[in-house]
């Protein structure tokens, strides 16, 4: 069922977090009558009927023959004083899935509807609880999976870009009103730009266009880097991938040739999420199986954000190495080239080379580093992540306001397009409901971005993306 057509006054439930054994669990609840509906399967059924809202009453969930099901808290709130703004009991139960799952049937089978995804957060925005900045930003802090993206989600969340987009709207607004003014009462014959004083809404802009420019490298929380290890076969690769999830999760061997299929895993670079890969060593070869996992790093290696291109220093850079970083790593996908990052690695060994210029091979830095003892490595990570911010257009700083999504994104940059379309308008005397019209899309955009004038079709796309529960 599509978010827009969830019925509004059911009371619904939903188990609220990971069916795993656990210390707790949580079976929430919401809508008008939730109470009483919770009562009827509580052992307290009239402390929890007069509990005030925002208080706790122990006791147990009872099974419909009045057996014992499990030991909870409930939580009750009351409308308007919940996350939803509406009555509200939330059980706490032990979590073990089985006890969780008991809890969550014995509330619908004494009435409740089981929530839609996103159900509950849909009704906080509905009822005015938060506006769709602040709801997207609750799933994107489910979704954080560094520090870094789960405080620019915190940000949002307690309304920073609400607050921004807000900001720009009322200069917009007082603009908009006094042409509205002028277009009623004209004091001259001609309503032309004349009267409109544009300088007072450079403001709007100037903020619209700071905002937009946020989003690419707040995409990089948002959606992850992908950073891709490569180099030939024996270089360390491996040691160095899992150096980096600081588990053994790549088998590591003295053969080359170990690895043969490229291995990927979560990672974090300074707070921003990476796509970690490991690949095959690079190296000509006769064994078909072999080649082809060698084709696939290539294709991996010119699809990444940032290459980490690793060189075993006892044995020096080969001209292969140099042709590789000198013409930029093609594969398959005619990709642009991935700026890299040379790793200069075992240099716990004796016998270590002089590490060469990286720009004379085309590579950002270079970076010596030890995947056997660690050494280098943070090094190596802040490298790669400066890269990735510098590319990103540097770093938003996390306590200002920022976009978060690419329908945020899209959003501003039509509201800069019709403000840029007013300045014109003024600048060649058009009339004045010209103007008017441009100020009010750039508003309509606006409205968009906080829920205030959202078509139904993305305000499902926006809940239909979280989970059940939320
Ligand atoms: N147990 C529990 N923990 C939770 C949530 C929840 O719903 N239940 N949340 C769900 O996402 C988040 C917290 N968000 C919440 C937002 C508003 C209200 C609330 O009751 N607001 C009322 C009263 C405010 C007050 O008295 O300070 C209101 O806005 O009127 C509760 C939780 C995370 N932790
Ligand atoms: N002393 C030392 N040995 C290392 C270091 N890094 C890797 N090695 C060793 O080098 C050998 C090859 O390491 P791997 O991580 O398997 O190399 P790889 O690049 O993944 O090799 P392929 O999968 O064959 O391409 C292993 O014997 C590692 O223990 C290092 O920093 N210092
Ligand atoms: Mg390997």
């Amino acid at each position: 069922m599509k978010p827009s057509e969830y019925a509004l006054h059911d009371p619904i439930a939903a188990i609220a977090t990971a069916l795993v054994p656990s210390a707790l669990g949580i079976v929430r609840t919401s809508g008008a009558g939730s109470i009483e509906l919770a009562a009827a399967a509580f052992s307290r059924s009239e402390a929890l009927l007069k509990a005030e809202g925002n208080t706790l009453v122990h006791g147990w969930i009872l099974a419909e023959d009045g057996s014992r099901i499990d030991e909870v808290m409930a939580a009750v709130y009351r409308a308007p004083r919940s996350f939803t703004g509406e009555d509200s009991v939330e059980f706490t139960g032990h979590g073990g899935p089985a006890a969780v799952l008991e809890i969550y049937k014995r509330l619908l089978q004494a009435g409740f509807r089981g929530a839609e995804r996103g159900e509950f957060t849909f009704r906080s925005f509905v009822h005015g609880k938060c506006d769709l900045t602040r709801a997207e930003a609750v799933r994107e802090i489910i979704e954080a999976r560094t520090g870094g993206a789960r405080g620019r989600a915190a940000g949002r969340l307690s309304g920073s870009l609400e607050r921004e987009i807000e900001e720009a709207r009322k200069i917009i607004l007082s603009a908009l009103a006094a042409i509205e003014v002028e277009i009623e009462y004209p004091e001259d014959e001609e309503t032309t730009a004349g009267a409109w004083d544009p300088a007072l809404t450079t403001a709007a802009l100037e903020k619209l266009k700071i905002l937009e420019s946020t989003w690419s490298s707040e995409r990089l929380y948002r959606e992850g880097a992908r950073v891709v290890i490569a180099g030939k076969t024996n270089a360390g690769k491996s040691s160095l991938f899992n150096a980096l999830l600081k588990e053994e999760r790549a088998i590591v061997s003295d053969i080359h040739g170990t690895t043969r299929d490229w291995l990927e895993s979560g990672s974090d670079f300074a707070g921003i999420p990476v796509n970690l890969y490991d690949t095959a060593g690079i190296r000509h070869t006769a064994d078909a199986v072999e080649a082809e996992g060698v084709q696939r790093s290539l294709n991996l290696a010119s699809e990444a954000d940032v290459l980490i291109y690793l060189v075993d220093s006892t044995a020096g850079m080969t001209a292969e190495d140099r042709a590789l970083l000198n013409e930029g790593i093609q594969g398959d996908a005619t990709g642009s080239k991935a700026p890299v990052v040379i790793a200069w690695n075992k240099a716990d060994k004796p016998g270590t080379l002089a590490p060469p210029e990286p720009g004379s091979l085309g590579a950002e830095t270079l970076v010596q580093i030890s995947a056997k003892t660690g050494t280098g490595i943070s090094d190596l990570v802040r490298a790669a992540a400066g890269i990735l911010m510098e590319k990103a257009g540097g770093a938003t700083r996390t306590n200002s306001a920022a976009l978060g999504s690419e329908r945020q994104k899209a959003a501003v940059h039509s509201a800069v397009l019709a403000l840029d379309h007013a300045f014109r308008a003024a600048e060649q005397g058009f009339p004045m409901d010209a103007i008017a019209q441009d100020l009010e899309d750039a508003l309509g955009a606006l409205g968009e971005i906080t829920g205030e004038t959202t078509p139904a079709d993305i305000l499902d796309e926006v809940f239909s993306g979280f989970c059940v529960g939320k």
